[in-house]
């Protein structure tokens, strides 16, 4: 039997107002911790409310455009502070919601309030440049102007800092928005969408439409008045949504998959690269597009390596993220965690051996929750499935590596390049690797995971369109340049 915890139903967000779905058509939303549990209802919705709320935010884009880039920056300063005031309440549905740990979700949750006042003050600062013309006469210079309507297809492993580091930059640069977010976390982005609300922003400038991704999502990628698309998931789902977009003109931005190496060097601080290599590969139950995968490790310290790796891996506490004390919750849905499962299967089947973990985790009060053991491999070859495609799980592929050489050539043979770390202390290993390796997170004694706001932020090969997020890095994307050349 299902429980609603909240019993509560989130509506879209249309036009400054909360509106259901036509027909009142619903999706729940399940609690990876207790399966029989609704952490509420999300509108699923038709092509008619896109429709409606493209109509809103294309309305709204001139006079939002219009204002001051000091003034939009008001708004998203009221939108922080409305999420700083309900920072434990977020976090806490977040946990419910897709599984992370309260710890974690209040970290990302004041990430992004630290995001939202970032991109507020970035309404102060240059959009242009003046360049000297030939003409002695003249005055040329650039100028920044928005897309326009911004469709938002966010995912749900970072349902509320995703949302805000692709929703504040398009607002702060003068765009309306449409947001879509995953199903899976739709009731969090419905509660930072509140706070949006609270911040009193004009009637249109943002909107939000739950529903499937085939309807809205690619709705979204159809839509002739959206005039830029941001994505973050699959690279399946990605690559269309760039197709789409390519195929009609729209402007599109994609962040895809990972699969992540680390290289543990035969010098390298053994103890910093263990806790490192942990917590780039299991922590949010290695559900991060930056996670760490593939742990390549010299021959020389391989076996001591193993056993304080696994010595550590057999003490992290799997459980509800609310508990104190847990360390990793379940998989986020069931798709997820079957996704998972599978893969473990297949790393067992194509040879792989299992060092640790590799079940499903069914103790006394976790029996109804998506719970996979961390899990650990290793003799992995980097043909097998395991090495070469993305998890998205708690599991972890160790490959013995004869030389630094042999780790770097082998750390490229992936066709993702999003995140790569290193742990030495050879200055030569370390310039090698930031030139040799293949990615756009390049990290030096220090885990694949860890993205900071304020720099940019996107993947190499097919983890990424090639442009890049966050940071001033964004303004490339939700902006357009115009060269201007003035002749009194
Ligand atoms: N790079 C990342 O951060 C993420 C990667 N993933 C990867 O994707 C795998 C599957 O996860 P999913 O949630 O199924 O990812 P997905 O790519 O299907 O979903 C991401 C977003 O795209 C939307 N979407 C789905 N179909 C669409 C379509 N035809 N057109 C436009 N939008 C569409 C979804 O509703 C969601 O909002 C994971 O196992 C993981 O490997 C998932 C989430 C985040
Ligand atoms: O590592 C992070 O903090 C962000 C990762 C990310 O963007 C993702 O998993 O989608």
């Amino acid at each position: 039997m299902k429980t609603q915890t909240e019993a509560i139903t989130y509506s879209n967000y249309i036009n400054g107002e909360w509106i259901s779905a036509d027909g009142n058509s619903l999706e729940p939303s399940v609690n990876p911790a207790n399966k029989n549990e609704v952490v509420g209802y999300v509108q699923l919705s038709s092509r008619a409310e896109l429709d409606a709320a493209v109509s809103a935010a294309k309305a709204a884009k001139t006079e939002w455009r219009k204002l001051s880039g000091a003034a939009r920056g008001e708004f998203l300063y009221k939108a922080a502070n409305m999420l700083e005031s309900r920072l434990d309440e977020i976090a806490e549905t977040m946990t419910k919601e897709m599984g992370k740990t309260l710890p974690e979700a209040k970290g990302e949750t004041a990430r992004g309030i630290a995001i939202l006042r970032y991109y507020a003050g970035e309404g102060m600062r240059k959009v242009g440049d003046v360049i000297p013309s030939t003409d002695q006469e003249a005055l040329m210079f650039t100028t920044r102007t928005p897309l326009g309507v911004v469709g938002v297809i966010s995912p749900w492993n970072f349902p509320v800092a995703i949302p805000i580091w692709k929703m504040a930059p398009a607002l702060i640069y003068g765009n309306t928005v449409v947001l879509k977010p995953a199903t899976e976390a739709a009731v969090t982005a419905a509660k930072v969408i509140e706070c949006f609300d609270a911040a009193g922003f004009p009637a249109g400038v943002v909107n939000m439409v739950t529903g499937s991704g085939s309807i809205i999502g690619q709705g979204i990628v159809d839509h002739p008045d959206i005039n830029g698309i941001t994505f973050t998931g699959s690279n399946e789902v990605g690559k269309r949504v760039g197709q789409g977009a390519f195929a009609r003109g729209a402007k599109y931005q994609l962040e895809m998959g990972g699969k992540n190496p680390v290289i543990i060097a035969s010098d390298a601080d053994l103890d910093l690269a263990v806790e490192g290599t942990i917590s780039g590969g299991l922590r949010s139950t290695g559900q991060k597009c930056t996670a760490t995968s593939r742990v390549f490790v010299a021959v020389e310290v391989y076996d001591t390596f193993k056993d304080k790796l696994l010595s550590k891996v057999r003490e992290l506490k799997v459980g509800h993220g609310l508990d104190a004390g847990t360390w990793m919750g379940p998989c986020a849905s069931e798709n997820q965690y079957k996704t998972v499962l599978s893969y473990i299967d297949k790393g067992l089947a194509e040879g792989a051996d299992l060092l640790f973990g590799g079940k499903k985790v069914t103790s006394e009060g976790l029996e109804n929750g998506f719970y996979v053991e961390p899990t650990v491999f290793e003799n992995v070859d980097i043909k097998m499935t395991i090495a070469r495609e993305e998890i998205f799980g708690p599991v972890l592929a160790l490959i013995k590596v004869e030389s630094f050489e042999e780790a770097i050539e082998l750390a490229n043979d992936t066709e993702f390049g999003l995140s790569a770390s290193i742990y030495t202390k050879d200055i030569g290993k370390i310039l090698a690797f930031i030139n040799d390796i293949d990615a756009g997170l390049v990290r030096v004694n220090a885990e694949t995971a860890g993205v900071e706001l304020q720099a940019p932020f996107g993947g190499m090969k097919q983890s990424s369109s090639h442009s890049r997020e966050q940071g001033q890095a964004a303004i490339e994307f939700f902006t357009s340049i115009k060269t201007v050349f003035v002749k009194a």
